[in-house]
C-alpha cells in the first residue's frame, strides 16, 4: 500500500477499516509505543465545502479530553491532505450494536446512556454543543466503552452556552423541534432533545419520529407525539418524555439528568461526568520521554505541555493510555515491525 511519506517511521499503516463520505479510516500502530490507533485521512480537494467542518472538528477535539470522547492524538496537515490520528475503537458504531441486538435491555441501555450523559455534560461544561448526537457518532472501544465522535457540526458559541444559535444542522430524525422550525435555539437544549431520541432508539430499536419525506418528518417532530411500546417501564417513559419536550424551556437539563432516578437505578451513584484526565502531566510518562529523547525532565515537561498535537503529543497520550491500561510505561527503542 502507498506509504504516506508524512507517516513514515511514525506509524505503521494497516488495513482500511472504514471509508465514509469524505474520509478514509485506516488502522495503524504508533511506532514508539506499539499502540493501535485509527488514522482518518481526508483529501482537501474532495472536501469542497466540508473543509470548514474538518477545521471545526480538529479545533474542538484539541480542546476536549475525556474518557467518553474519542481522543485526538495528532494532526498532520499537508498541502493536499489532513491526517487525524485518533483513539482506536475496534467495536465499531453503537448503531450497529443496537441493530445486532434489535433493542437493548434497560440495564444495558442505562450503562451506555450514563456514558453519553457524562460525555455531553463534559462538552457543555467546556462551552461546546455537539449538534449531531446519534448512534452512528458513538463508537465502542475494546472494553465496550462509548467514545463520542464527529465534532464537525459542533458549536462553541462566542457568548457562551446561553447564546442563541441559528444554523440548522445535524441529522433530521434527531433534530429538535425548534431547530427544524428554523427558530433560534440553544445548542445545549437541542443536544438534550437528541439524547431523548438516542435513549428511545437504545430501548426500542427504532426512532420515535420517522418518515421518508422530510416535511412530514418535521411535522411529526414539531407535534412531539410518538408512541411508547409496551415493554418500556414507566421510569423510562417519563425520562424520555422529559427530554422529548417540544418546548425547550420545559426540557430537562443535563444537570438534572446526572442524578435522575432512572440513571441512578441499580443503586448507582450520580453520573461521574468530569474528565479522568488530570490537568498536570504524568510523571512516569515524562520520565520515559525524557530518557528516550535525552532531555531533562524539566525541558521534556515544557515541550509536552505545549500540546502541539504533533508526534510528541501523540506519544505522551499513548504512553498515558498504556499506563491507564496497566501496561508498562515504556517506549520501544528500536522500531519493531509488527507481525
Ligand atoms: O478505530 C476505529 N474503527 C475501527 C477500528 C477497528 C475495527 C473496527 C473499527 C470495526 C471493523 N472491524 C475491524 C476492527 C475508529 C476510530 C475513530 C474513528 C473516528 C473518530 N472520529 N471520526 C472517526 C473512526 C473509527 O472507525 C470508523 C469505523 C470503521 C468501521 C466501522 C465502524 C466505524
Amino acid at each position: 500500500m502507498s506509504q504516506f511519506t508524512e507517516l513514515r517511521g511514525l506509524y505503521h499503516l494497516r488495513e482500511t477499516i472504514g471509508s465514509g463520505g469524505f474520509a478514509k479510516v485506516k488502522l495503524a500502530y504508533h511506532a514508539l509505543t506499539g499502540e493501535k490507533v485509527a488514522i482518518k485521512i481526508m483529501d482537501k480537494r474532495s472536501l469542497g465545502e466540508d473543509l470548514p467542518r474538518v477545521k471545526t472538528e480538529i479545533e474542538a477535539m484539541k480542546d476536549l479530553c475525556h474518557q467518553h470522547i474519542c481522543k485526538l492524538y495528532q494532526v498532520i496537515e499537508t498541502e493536499t491532505k489532513f491526517f487525524m490520528i485518533l483513539e482506536y475503537c475496534p467495536e465499531g458504531e453503537l448503531f450497529d450494536y443496537i441493530v445486532s441486538k434489535d433493542k437493548l435491555s434497560e440495564e444495558e441501555a442505562r450503562v451506555f446512556f450514563r456514558q453519553i450523559v457524562a460525555a455531553v455534560a463534559y462538552i457543555h461544561s467546556q462551552g461546546y454543543a455537539h449538534r449531531d448526537l446519534k448512534p452512528e457518532n458513538l463508537l465502542l472501544d475494546e472494553d465496550q466503552n462509548l467514545k463520542l465522535i464527529d465534532f464537525g457540526l459542533c458549536a462553541k458559541p462566542k457568548g457562551g452556552m446561553d447564546s442563541q444559535l441559528f444554523t440548522c444542522c445535524g441529522s433530521p430524525a434527531y433534530a429538535a423541534p425548534e431547530l427544524v422550525s428554523g427558530r433560534e435555539y440553544l445548542g445545549s437544549e437541542a443536544d438534550l432533545w437528541s439524547m431523548g431520541i438516542l435513549l428511545y432508539a437504545l430501548l426500542c430499536g427504532y426512532l420515535p419520529f420517522d418518515d421518508d419525506k422530510i416535511p412530514s418528518l418535521y411535522k411529526k417532530i414539531q407535534s412531539g407525539k410518538y408512541d411508547t411500546p409496551s415493554w418500556l417501564s414507566d421510569e423510562s417513559k417519563s425520562l424520555i418524555a422529559s427530554m422529548l419536550q417540544v418546548d425547550p424551556k420545559r426540557r430537562v437539563t443535563i444537570r438534572h439528568l446526572l442524578a435522575h432516578p432512572w440513571l441512578m437505578a441499580d443503586a448507582q451513584c450520580p453520573v461521574e461526568w468530569h474528565s479522568k484526565y488530570k490537568r498536570c502531566l504524568d510523571e512516569d510518562c515524562l520520565t520515559e520521554l525524557a530518557v528516550h529523547y535525552g532531555k531533562t525532565k524539566k525541558d521534556m515537561e515544557a515541550s509536552v505541555s505545549e500540546f502541539k498535537f504533533d508526534y510528541l503529543t501523540a506519544t505522551y497520550f499513548l504512553l498515558l493510555e498504556k499506563k491507564m491500561k496497566g501496561r508498562p510505561v515504556r517506549l520501544l527503542n528500536k522500531i519493531r515491525n509488527h507481525e
